[in-house]
């Protein structure tokens, strides 16, 4: 074996390890053994959570139902005999005790971006049906700002018949080349989500936040300001951008994290909290 394809393997090791460490915490610290409502998220990273869920064993899980964000997480929750019940059940007066779910990039006041694994939007109905929303990643999306680490472009789903102008409302407000993803290497096409709709990743300049110094350069957008904006285009179902309040600050309808678990290179986990809002 070569050098490098060895190096490239203990790359892979070592994001896969530092995910299940993230994951691992992040399930001690936020499962309360008397919740009995849980959101399970999409993306290879869930996949630890729910290991780290199951381990608790039954004495613990049996009293919980598990609610997925899509097929994935559907199967994982079968897969580990754990109670599955879908989020149109759930009262609208009821929240979920606790959502975990990963992310593609996480910036310093924890706005996310989700959808690389095109589960966005039913990622955001759980997340934001959740008292307490929590994401797991690892080292690789750590940022200051979005856009600097995750370079596909914020993923929108979208309407098909709509795409086209989608796009075209995208390139107006800046994005950089955005496209339809394409469902290949298994689908010969457009990508079609659990939901029926296309994906579209349109990048942008990394995203500016409220405390960010200086003036905004032409084409800079703010995060709160940009996902008011696409969310607003005709065609758009959901965005992934997760921004706004955190459930600290909210009792309800948080589309942030209350915190975000981070599996490091050096086998440590950081932890980055969510701020109270100031009173
Ligand atoms: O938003 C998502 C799927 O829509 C995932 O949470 C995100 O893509 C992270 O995935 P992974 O844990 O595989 O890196």
């Amino acid at each position: 074996m070569s050098s490098s394809s060895s190096s490239t393997k203990d790359q892979a090791a070592l994001v896969e390890s530092s995910k299940r460490a993230a994951a691992f915490q992040a399930v001690a610290d936020h499962l309360l053994p008397s919740y009995t409502r849980i959101g399970v998220g999409s993306g290879s990273t869930v996949v630890y959570v729910v290991e780290a869920i199951a381990a608790l064993g039954p004495s613990v899980t049996d009293s919980m139902t598990f609610y997925p964000t899509g097929a994935q997480s559907e199967a994982l929750i079968e897969a580990a005999n754990l109670r599955l019940q879908y989020i149109n059940k759930l009262a609208p007066a009821d929240q979920l005790d606790v959502a975990f779910d990963g992310a593609d990039e996480v910036d310093a006041d924890l706005n996310l971006i989700k959808g690389g694994g095109a589960c966005l939007w039913q990622e955001k109905v759980v997340a934001t049906a959740a008292r307490n929303f929590v994401c797991v990643a690892d080292f690789r999306k750590l940022s200051d700002r979005l856009g600097k680490a995750w370079k596909k472009g914020i993923p929108i789903e979208v309407l098909p018949i709509a795409a086209p102008r989608v796009l075209g409302e995208l390139r107006a407000m800046g994005a950089r080349d955005p496209q339809i993803r394409s469902g290949l290497p298994g689908k010969a096409g457009a990508l079609v989500t659990d939901n029926g709709m296309w994906i579209i990743d349109a990048p942008f300049a990394p995203l500016r936040l409220p405390s960010d110094e200086g003036e905004a350069a032409e084409g800079e957008w703010t995060v709160d300001a940009l996902a008011d904006r696409l969310i607003k285009i005709p065609g758009v179902a959901e965005i992934g951008l997760f921004s706004g309040k955190n459930g600290l600050e909210v009792a309800s309808g948080a589309q942030k994290p209350v915190a975000a678990y981070f599996g490091m290179a050096d086998g440590t986990v950081e932890v980055r909290k969510a701020a109270a809002a100031a009173s």
